[in-house]
Formats: C-alpha cells, structure tokens, sequence
C-alpha cells in the first residue's frame, strides 16, 4: 500500500538561494506498509512524521526518492490526479480535533461533504453518513454541531469524515494528542474498526505509548529515517488475545546503513568507528579499541 525507498525533503528557508538555511527534513527513508495494516510511526519532535505523512498526503512532494501509495507515484502527480488522489485515495485525520471539522455543519453533514466534493449521488452521501456514524458508535449525534460534542466525539466524526470516500490509506497525525487516556481509547478503537471492519490501512503517527503498545508494528524514525521498528506476534491461542513482549528490529536500508540505539552504542563506548567482523550466521560489532576474542565467547 505504501512504498517509501530513499524518501528526501529538503526545506530551504530565505528568499535567496544564496542566504538560504537548508533542513533535511527526511533523509533517505524507506518504508513499506502491506494492504489491511495498522501500522504505528513514532519519534521524537523533528524527526520527520509530519513531512512523510504531507507527503503520502499528497499536501507535499519529495525532493528525490520516491514514494508511491496504492500505485499512485508521488512525485509525479500533478493537478486533477493529485486532486483526486487526495479526494479519494487517502483520508487524513489532525490532532487538532476543531481543524477536522466545520463548525457550522452537523456530523452527519461534515460526513456527507467531502463525498458531495468527490460526485456520489445525494442519496448514497446520506446512508453512507448514517452508516459511518453507527460505525463509529456515534449515530445519536448526527444531528449536533461540533460545539454540541465531547473531543472524543468530534475525533470520532472526523474520522468518519475521512473514511467517507472508501481511501484506501488513513493517515492519522497525533489523533489522541489533546484527549485524556479513556478518550484516547475510544478513538483507537474507532481507528481499529476503521481498519477491520472496512479494510482500510492505517497509519498512526503518535506520542501514545498505549497506542503503540497495541498495533502489531511501530517504526521509529530517527533524523528523517526510519531506524527501528518493533514486531508484536499475536500471542498463543489461549493466552486472552493479550499480544506478546514487543522485539525490537534495527532497519537496515538497500545499502547497508543501519541506526544502532544510543542504549547500545552509550555504554560500549561506541563511537566514530567501530570493528566488524563477520561470522557464519552473524555480525559482530566491536568497539574500535578492543579485539575480537579468538574463541568467540563474549559476543
Ligand atoms: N515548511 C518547513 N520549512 C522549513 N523547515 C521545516 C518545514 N517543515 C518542517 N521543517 C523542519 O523539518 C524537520 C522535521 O519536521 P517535522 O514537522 O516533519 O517533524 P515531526 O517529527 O513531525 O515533529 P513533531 O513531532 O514535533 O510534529 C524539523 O527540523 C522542522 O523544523
């Protein structure tokens, strides 16, 4: 659904080229997200997710690497497919409950407009609004303004809003960022639904432990990259569906490069150069002042 190989963005700030600051917003990340999965993107401020989730938005463009999203090549797109691609292939959900929604229009309104914006037919928006609202649980606010819900409420119509022209991709930026733990629940379960009930994919980026505590993968990116993921296998039929103690992977990119964890790196005194040796079924990584032990104890 999402295929991401040596993605860049590049901001430069000033008005000349000359007295320009350039920021490598992303630097060379790949990333690939299968069909029906409910993926959860973390990282600390500055590290890129909001630039990637523009991107797969199609509100921005890369400046080299490509980026394709259910076949659609980003860095192509222009005009009228970029229109539609926005209108019909993703749904994108702001942390910012109130930027999700129009004040002045009901739920079920908000729901029906971007399909009026997409052609489908007035009849089809109304039952399609109804049926997204019960989806999501809220079906008695249909008819309440924004102002008239909880932020809950107005995060669970908004994702109704997005889902209204059938995306294939969801693209959720800190949607649980202004709600407290019980609310914030609420919504990853409506995101849950989103994903299993219609199939839609699901892209999280958030500061929520809980949230990544529960979908079956989360990518780190560090420095415009993606560094590491963790990996939760469905626990052993009989254990209550409780997942199992996440692992945590390094990414290694198509050429080799691969961000050790600091936790790693900080207490061997890795630093600046560290020696490899290669054996049959791994890889050892030494400090640069140390030799390799000849039998091979201490790995
Ligand atoms: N329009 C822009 N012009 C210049 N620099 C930008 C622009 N947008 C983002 N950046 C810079 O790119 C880097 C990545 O920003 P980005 O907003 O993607 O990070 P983030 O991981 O989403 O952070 P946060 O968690 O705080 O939202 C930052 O250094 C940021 O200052």
């Amino acid at each position: 659904m999402v295929a991401c190989e040596s993605l860049v963005r590049i901001f430069r700030t000033g008005t000349r080229a000359r007295d320009g600051v350039e920021v490598q917003a992303l630097q060379g990340l790949d990333l690939t997200v299968r069909e029906g999965e409910l993926l959860a993107l973390v990282g600390a401020s500055g590290s890129g997710k909001s630039t990637l989730l523009a991107i797969l938005a199609g509100l921005d463009t890369p400046s080299a690497g490509t980026a394709r999203v259910a076949g659609t090549d980003l860095g192509t797109l222009k005009g009228r497919a970029r229109t539609a691609y926005r209108r019909r292939t993703v749904g994108t959900i702001q942390q910012q409950t109130a930027a999700n929604l129009l004040p002045y229009l009901t739920a079920r309104e908000n729901v029906q407009l971007p399909m009026g914006y997409a052609g489908v037919p007035r009849r089809r928006r109304a039952e399609r609004a109804m049926e997204l609202l019960g989806l999501m649980g809220i079906a008695e606010a249909a008819d309440r303004t924004p102002a008239m819900l909880s932020g809950g409420e107005q995060q669970r119509v908004a994702i109704a809003v997005a889902l209204a022209n059938e995306p294939r991709l969801l693209l959720a930026d800190e949607p649980t960022g202004e709600l407290d733990t019980a609310t914030s629940e609420e919504i990853f379960d409506a995101l849950r639904t989103a994903n299993t009930e219609l199939g839609t994919t699901v892209l999280i980026v958030t500061h929520d432990a809980l949230v990544a505590d529960q979908v079956s993968r989360t990518v780190r990116i560090r420095d415009g990259r993606t560094s590491a993921e963790v990996l939760r296998r469905p626990a052993a039929a009989g254990e209550d569906g409780v997942a199992a103690a996440g692992q945590e992977y390094a990414v290694l990119d198509r050429v080799g490069r691969l961000q050790l964890p600091r936790e790693f790196t900080e207490p061997l005194g890795l630093a600046h150069r560290v020696r490899l040796v290669l054996e049959a079924d791994h890889i050892e990584v030494w400090p640069d002042r140390e030799q390799p032990r000849a039998d091979g104890a201490g790995d």
